[in-house]
């Protein structure tokens, strides 16, 4: 596996890759690599040639400072993972290297961005597309690999490739979960013992939301109130958001539609870690 740390190694990395006639997988992560991120490799290699993972803990788009403080960092164990799970290139540059000056561009995304995610965490997106166009432009793969741990996150770099056309084809990725229903994220090792015993009741209240809107009995607002009842029955928890949206549009649903396809998300903070988690119903007849 080469490791990269320069944005011109990188590009001369994938240019001589796509010049050899192989196809190029970019997998974007913030490392501190668990399952999660390794089903995303071991996809993409057994899809491409070439299997370009990023990892890299990007300030614009944290718009707490702390959390980018307190973000782990853990580059050795990253890289003894990646090997194994089929990565041939590791690119890891510094902030002066993917920012040698601020970022001036500006992204709006519109209604996608105005809620949750978007709407809790100001600036995020923003961040967010400039380093993902960054990578997109630098290593010029045919298919880019994300989560759907970050649902909301997919909607958004889907615009971007359909806005900037990019030819790239996105390939999302189910959640993977610990046995117990937490959903992997870098930030659960930051969970004390007695937050991440309760952790689990995330996805428990979204198993119970998924319950309510499959019976049909129930309108979205009572689903949203079972759910966030559910999890504020455990004091260590600080419910963010919990939101029955158009899995497309993510706009709030207040009336169920036919055919529509409903997805409940959440934010939550345990302590000071902010987890988010969400399901994704199948469409409605
Ligand atoms: N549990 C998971 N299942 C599937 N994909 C995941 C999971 N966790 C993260 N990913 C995906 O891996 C990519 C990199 O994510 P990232 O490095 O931010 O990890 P993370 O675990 O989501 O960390 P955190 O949520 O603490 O930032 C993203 O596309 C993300 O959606
Ligand atoms: C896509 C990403 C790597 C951009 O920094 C990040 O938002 C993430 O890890 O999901
Ligand atoms: N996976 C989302 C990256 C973030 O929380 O900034």
């Amino acid at each position: 596996m080469e490791i990269l740390h320069t944005a011109a190694s990188l590009q001369a990395h994938a240019e001589s890759c796509r010049r050899a006639g192989q196809r190029i997988a970019l997998v974007p992560t913030m490392g501190a690599l668990h399952e999660g991120h390794l089903q995303l490799v071991r996809a993409a290699a057994a899809a491409c040639d070439v299997v370009i993972v990023s990892i890299f803990v990007n300030p614009t788009q944290f718009n707490n400072a702390e959390d980018f403080r307190l973000y782990p960092r853990l580059p050795e164990a990253d890289t003894a993972l990646l090997i194994p799970a089929g990565c041939t290139a590791l690119f890891l540059p510094s902030v002066e290297e993917m920012y040698p000056q601020p970022a001036l561009l500006r992204f709006d995304f519109g209604a996608l961005e105005r809620v949750m995610e978007g709407a809790h965490r100001p600036g995020h997106f923003n961040g967010v597309a400039t380093i993902v166009s960054k990578l997109f432009h630098l290593s010029r793969p045919h298919q880019a690999y994300f989560g759907q741990k970050d649902w909301q996150q997919v909607s958004i770099i889907r615009q971007l490739v359909a806005d900037l056309s990019f030819d790239i084809e996105l390939v999302s990725f189910p959640t993977v979960r610990e046995p117990d229903g937490l959903a992997m994220s870098s930030r659960n090792r930051r969970l004390s013992a007695e937050a991440r015993a309760v952790a689990p009741r995330l996805y428990q209240a979204l198993e119970l939301a998924a319950g309510l809107v499959q019976a049909g009995q129930v309108p979205p607002a009572a689903v949203q109130e079972a759910a966030t009842t559910y999890i504020q029955a455990e004091p260590l928890f600080r419910l963010e958001y919990f939101e029955v949206v158009d899995a497309h549009t993510l706009q709030p649903i207040t009336e169920w539609q036919p055919s529509q396809q409903v997805a409940l998300c959440l934010a939550a903070f345990l302590g000071d870690v902010r987890l988010i988690d969400n399901v994704v119903l199948p469409a409605r007849n």
